[in-house]
C-alpha cells in the first residue's frame, strides 16, 4: 500500500503539491485535474522519482527517501512519451533491459521476454527497431519493458494523450486487464469507467476523492465555472 503524509513539494517559489494525504489501497486509482495541478508531481513522488520537500512517502512502509530501488521494483511507472522510456534499439532488447542485475538466468530471461512480448501483442515485432514501431505499439512497448520487472503497482503518466482512438482503446484495457493495482493520471475521462476511486487534484490539493462519475462531474463543473 502507497502512503503519502503530509507531502509537499514546490518548484522555487511554487507550490505544486500541497499538503496531501492518502492512502492508496484500491485496485484502480485515477488521478484527473487542470494541466499543471500538480498531478505528474504527485505521480513521481509515489515510486520515487520526486521525493517531497516535506512529508513522507511510504510504500508498504518503505520511505522513498532512502529507498528508491527497493521502491522503484515495487512500483512501476510509465510516460505518456514512450519515446523518453525506451532506451534500446529492438523491441526484445528494450523489454530485457529491465531484467539486467535480476538474478535470473539466461533461459528465465528469455522466457521471461517471450511471454511478455507475447502478452502485450509485440512477439512478430521482437527484432525490429523499437523507433520504427507506431505510436500505439511503443506505448506497449513502454508498457511491456515496465510490466516485465513485474511490478506490484503500476503508475501510470497520461499512457493514452499521444495515442489516436483506437490505441487509447487497446491501452486502457490492456491497463484494466492487469492483476496489479493502476494508478492512472490521465485527460481521457472516459477511460475511467469501472475504476474503484479517482481523486480530482486542483492547485496542488486533493479537492475531490471518490466514485469516478461524480469525480468526473465535480471536474467537468469546476472547469466550467474557471473564467
Ligand atoms: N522539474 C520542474 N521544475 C520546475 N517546475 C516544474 C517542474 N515540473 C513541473 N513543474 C511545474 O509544476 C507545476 C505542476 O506540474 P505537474 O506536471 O505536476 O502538473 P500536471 O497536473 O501533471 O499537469 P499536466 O496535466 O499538464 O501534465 C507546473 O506549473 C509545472 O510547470
Amino acid at each position: 500500500m502507497i502512503r503519502l503524509v503530509d507531502v509537499t513539494h514546490a518548484y522555487g517559489e511554487r507550490v505544486v503539491v500541497d499538503h496531501v494525504s492518502l492512502e492508496l489501497e484500491e485496485h484502480r486509482i485515477g488521478l484527473i485535474g487542470a494541466n499543471g495541478s500538480g498531478k505528474s508531481t504527485l505521480a513521481r513522488m509515489l515510486n520515487g522519482l520526486v521525493v517531497p520537500d516535506a512529508g513522507r512517502v511510504l510504500v508498504d512502509g518503505l520511505d522513498t527517501r532512502g529507498h528508491a530501488r527497493e521502491i522503484r521494483r515495487r512500483v512501476g511507472f510509465v510516460f505518456s512519451d514512450a519515446d523518453t522510456q525506451i532506451i534500446m534499439p529492438t523491441v526484445a532488447e528494450d523489454v530485457r533491459i529491465g531484467l539486467r542485475g535480476s538474478g535470473l538466468s539466461r533461459a528465465e530471461t528469455d522466457a521471461r521476454v517471450d511471454a511478455i512480448l507475447d502478452r502485450h501483442g509485440l512477439a512478430d515485432h521482437r527484432d525490429h527497431p523499437a523507433h520504427l514501431l507506431s505510436g500505439g505499439q511503443k506505448q506497449m512497448l513502454a508498457l511491456a519493458s515496465v510490466m516485465v520487472t513485474e511490478p506490484r503497482v503500476l503508475v501510470c503518466d497520461e499512457p493514452t494523450t499521444l495515442l489516436d482512438l483506437r490505441n487509447v482503446r487497446v491501452i486502457t484495457e490492456t491497463l484494466r486487464g492487469l492483476e496489479q493495482q493502476v494508478i492512472l493520471l490521465t485527460h481521457h475521462l472516459d477511460t475511467l469507467v469501472g475504476f474503484d476511486r479517482v481523486l480530482v487534484m486542483d492547485e496542488g490539493r486533493i479537492v475531490f476523492d471518490g466514485e469516478p462519475d461524480a469525480a468526473v462531474k465535480y471536474y467537468v463543473e469546476s472547469m466550467e465555472r474557471r473564467p
